[in-house]
């Protein structure tokens, strides 16, 4: 968890920066959709991954993913405490919860 947070800082920071200089920088200057379909291209790749790739691919192409994912919210400047805001919320509302207890 700490990883994400000190890679959405790091984001921040290099969102404008030199594009030449920097990937982040590269990216944001593409603009939404780029970043965007980006989402979804590493998104598929570590599906298939998961499907047909080794466990050292797995890891490699959900980073992508995470990455990718942690700039596309700051494209639309949402913060990673919001998304992990509301996974707590559902943890709140899951019925995974009181199912567990009940099978105690
Ligand atoms: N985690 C990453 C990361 N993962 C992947 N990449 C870059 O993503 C690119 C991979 O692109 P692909 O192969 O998927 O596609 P491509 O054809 O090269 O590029 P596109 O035209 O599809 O965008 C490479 O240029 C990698 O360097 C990353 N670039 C940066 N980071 C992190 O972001 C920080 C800031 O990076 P800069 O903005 O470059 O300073 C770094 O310190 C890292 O922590």
């Amino acid at each position: 968890m700490d990883a994400l947070a000190r890679l959405e800082r790091t984001i921040a920071r290099r969102r404008n920066a030199d594009p030449d200089a920097s990937y982040v920088a590269r990216l944001h200057d593409r603009g939404l959709p780029v970043i965007a379909r980006k989402v979804g291209e590493e998104g598929v790749e570590a599906a298939v991954a998961a499907l047909s790739g080794s466990r050292e691919e797995l890891v490699g192409e959900a980073a992508d993913v995470l990455f990718h994912l942690l700039v596309l919210l700051s494209a639309r400047d949402i913060a990673l405490a919001d998304v992990l805001a509301e996974l707590d919320r559902r943890e709140g509302v899951s019925g995974l919860d009181e199912k567990a207890s009940r099978s105690e």
